[in-house]
C-alpha cells in the first residue's frame, strides 16, 4: 500500500486528495477562488491564489491525517487547461494569468489563421486556434503589453506553475500543452514551425514530457510552505479533462464522460488521433498510453449556473438552485437558454456568440431560470454527442463528472436530453483522483491505468432517460440550435 497526493488546480477551486493506492480516497480538501473579469471579455486569475490554495488544502490534509500525510510517496497534478502564466527570470508572474474563459485575443486568432494554412492547422494542431488558448494570449501580450512581454522568461500552464513552485523546475506535459495551439499533437511536442512562423521566442517554451514522467522533487522551500516532505517525487501531471477521464475509469473507447465543472465537456479516450475535419471539437494528447482524447467543450457550463446564482438570483448555494429547478417541468415551460456567456466552442467556435434567455412569459419565475440554465448546458453538450455520432466515436456508457454531478436534477436532465443512461462515480473529485493515479503510474506503483480500477466504483443510482420528456426535449433542442443560427449575425454587431 502506498499513499499518493493528487492536486487539481480547477477554475472554481483547488482540490487536494490523499489516496491510499489499495483502499481508495482518504480525504479531499478544497479551497475556492474567483475568476477576475477586469473588463468585458477578459478572464484572469492570480497564480499566487492557486498557490495559497495549494498550501492551505495541504495544511488541512496534514492536520487531519498526519500519519498518512507523512507517508506520501508521490505527487500528481491536474489543472485547468489552455491558460497562460508568463513568468520572469525569477519565476514571478509578469501579470495575472489569462485563463481559458478569456476572449480578448480574437484578433490574434485571426492572425494565426493567416500565418498558418487551414491544412497545417488541421494536420499539426488538430484544433482551431481559439481565444483563451495560451498561444493567442501570448501574442496578445506581445501586441498590447510590450513592457510585460519583454520581462517574460517562460510561459507555463496553470498546473505547470504550481509544479514549478513545488520543485523549482520548469516543464510542460503533452496533454496540457497540446491545448495551447502551438503544438504538434501527433508528434507530442511543441510545433517549431508554428512558433517560428508567429515570431515568438522559442526559449519561452519549457521542455515537454509525458504526464507520468517524474518532473522533480518537492523542494525544501515547498516543504516549508506546504508541509510536504522535501524529496518526494512530483510527476508532470496532465490537463484536467484527461485527468478526470482517468479518475472516472474512462480509459477505453466507448466510455464517455460528461463533465460539468466550470466548463463542460463530453470526452472520449481514443487510441489514434482522430479529429473532426470541421474542427468543431478538440483532439489533444491523453495523459496515458501515448493515446489521445477527443472532446467538445461547452464553455460556460457550471459557470452559467454560478453566474445565475451570484450575479442574477443572489442565492446562497447551488443546492438551492437545484431544488428550485426540480419544481419545474422538463422544458422549463418554454424558456430556452443559450449558455454562450463567454462565446462558445463546440460546435460553433465563435467567441462572439452571446447568452440568450428565449421564450419569457408572465408565468415564469426564478425557478424556471434555474432549470433553463441546466437544460441549456445539457443542450450545448448534446451538440458534441451529435458530432461523435458523425465521426463514428462510440458512446456505450456515459459517466457524469465535475461539480454538477452532485445534483440529481441536473443528472436526470442530462440523461433525458442525451437520451442515454448516466452513471456517477462514488469519488466526487475525479480529476484529483486521476492526478493521484498518474502519480502512481509515474512511480511504478501502478503499471497501467487499469491497475487503478479497484479505486473506481459507481453509485447504485443509474439515471435512465425518460420516455415522457423525449418530445419536449427534442423540440426544445431544435429551438436551441435555431436560436444560435438565427442570431449569429446579430452577435457580430457587438464589440467583442
Ligand atoms: N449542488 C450542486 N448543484 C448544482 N450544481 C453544482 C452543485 N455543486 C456544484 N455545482 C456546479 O459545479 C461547478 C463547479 O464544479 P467543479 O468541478 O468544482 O469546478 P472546477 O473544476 O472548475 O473548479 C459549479 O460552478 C456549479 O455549477
Ligand atoms: O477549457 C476547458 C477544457 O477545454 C476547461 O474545462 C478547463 O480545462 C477548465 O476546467 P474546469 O475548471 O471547468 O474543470
Amino acid at each position: 500500500m502506498s499513499i499518493l497526493l493528487g492536486i487539481d488546480i480547477g477554475t472554481s477551486s483547488t482540490k487536494a486528495l490523499l489516496l491510499d493506492s489499495e483502499n481508495g480516497v482518504i480525504d479531499v480538501a478544497s479551497q475556492g477562488y474567483e475568476v477576475i473579469v477586469p473588463q468585458m471579455g477578459y478572464a484572469e486569475q492570480n497564480p499566487g491564489k492557486w498557490w495559497n490554495a495549494v498550501c492551505d488544502t495541504l495544511g488541512k490534509l496534514k492536520s487531519d491525517h498526519q500519519a498518512a500525510f507523512e507517508k506520501i510517496a508521490a505527487v500528481g497534478l491536474s489543472g485547468q487547461m489552455h491558460g497562460l502564466v508568463a513568468v520572469n527570470a525569477n519565476g514571478k508572474p509578469v501579470r495575472p494569468a489569462i485563463i481559458w474563459l478569456d476572449q480578448r485575443s480574437n484578433r490574434q486568432v485571426e492572425e494565426i489563421k493567416k500565418l498558418l494554412s487551414e491544412d497545417e492547422i488541421k494536420r499539426i494542431a488538430h484544433n482551431d486556434p481559439y481565444t483563451g488558448f495560451a498561444f493567442p494570449s501570448l501574442m496578445w501580450i506581445r501586441e498590447n503589453e510590450p513592457e510585460h512581454y519583454r520581462q517574460i522568461d517562460k510561459v507555463l500552464m496553470p498546473k505547470d506553475y504550481i509544479r514549478y513552485r513545488m520543485t523549482g523546475a520548469y516543464g510542460a506535459d503533452a496533454s496540457d500543452a497540446s491545448s495551447t495551439t502551438c503544438f504538434d499533437v501527433r508528434a507530442r511536442g511543441w510545433s517549431e514551425e508554428f512558433i517560428c512562423r508567429t515570431g515568438l521566442d522559442r526559449d519561452f517554451f519549457p521542455d515537454c514530457h509525458e504526464s507520468t514522467e517524474i518532473a522533480g522533487e518537492v523542494s525544501p522551500e515547498c516543504e516549508r510552505q506546504t508541509g510536504l516532505r522535501a524529496g518526494i517525487p512530483v510527476i508532470f501531471g496532465g490537463g484536467d479533462q484527461q485527468c478526470q477521464c482517468i479518475g472516472n475509469g474512462a480509459y477505453q473507447e466507448g466510455v464517455v464522460v460528461s463533465n460539468i465543472g466550470t466548463g463542460g465537456e463530453i470526452a472520449s479516450y481514443i487510441a489514434e488521433d482522430i479529429y473532426d475535419p470541421k474542427l468543431r471539437t478538440h483532439t489533444f494528447c491523453h495523459a496515458i498510453n501515448k493515446a489521445f482524447i477527443i472532446y467538445g467543450a461547452t464553455l460556460c457550463s457550471g459557470m452559467s449556473l454560478r453566474w445565475l446564482k451570484d450575479n442574477i438570483l443572489k442565492k446562497q448555494s447551488f443546492e438551492e438552485l437545484s431544488d428550485m429547478a426540480a419544481q419545474i417541468p422538463a422544458g422549463s415551460e418554454g424558456i430556452v437558454f443559450l449558455p454562450h456567456l463567454t462565446g462558445e466552442r463546440t460546435p460553433y467556435m465563435n467567441p462572439k456568440s452571446k447568452g440568450i434567455f428565449f421564450g419569457l412569459q408572465l408565468i415564469h419565475d426564478d425557478r424556471h431560470f434555474a432549470r433553463a440554465v441546466m437544460e441549456g448546458v445539457a443542450f450545448g453538450l448534446k451538440g458534441t454527442l451529435d458530432i461523435f455520432d458523425e465521426l463514428g466515436i462510440g458512446v456505450e456508457r456515459i459517466i457524469a463528472s465535475g461539480g454538477a454531478a452532485t445534483s440529481p436534477v441536473w443528472l436526470q436532465i442530462q440523461a433525458d436530453i442525451f437520451g442515454k443512461e448516466i452513471v456517477v462515480s462514488q469519488v466526487k473529485e475525479q480529476a484529483c483522483l486521476g492526478a493521484g493515479i498518474l502519480a502512481a503510474l509515474g512511480t511504478g506503483i501502478f503499471r497501467t491505468a487499469q491497475d487503478s480500477s479497484h479505486l473506481i466504483a459507481f453509485d447504485k443510482t443509474v439515471y435512465e432517460p425518460s420516455a415522457k420528456t423525449k418530445n419536449v426535449y427534442d423540440e426544445a433542442y431544435q429551438l436551441f440550435v435555431d436560436l444560435y443560427e438565427n442570431n449569429k449575425d446579430l452577435f457580430e454587431r457587438t464589440n467583442i
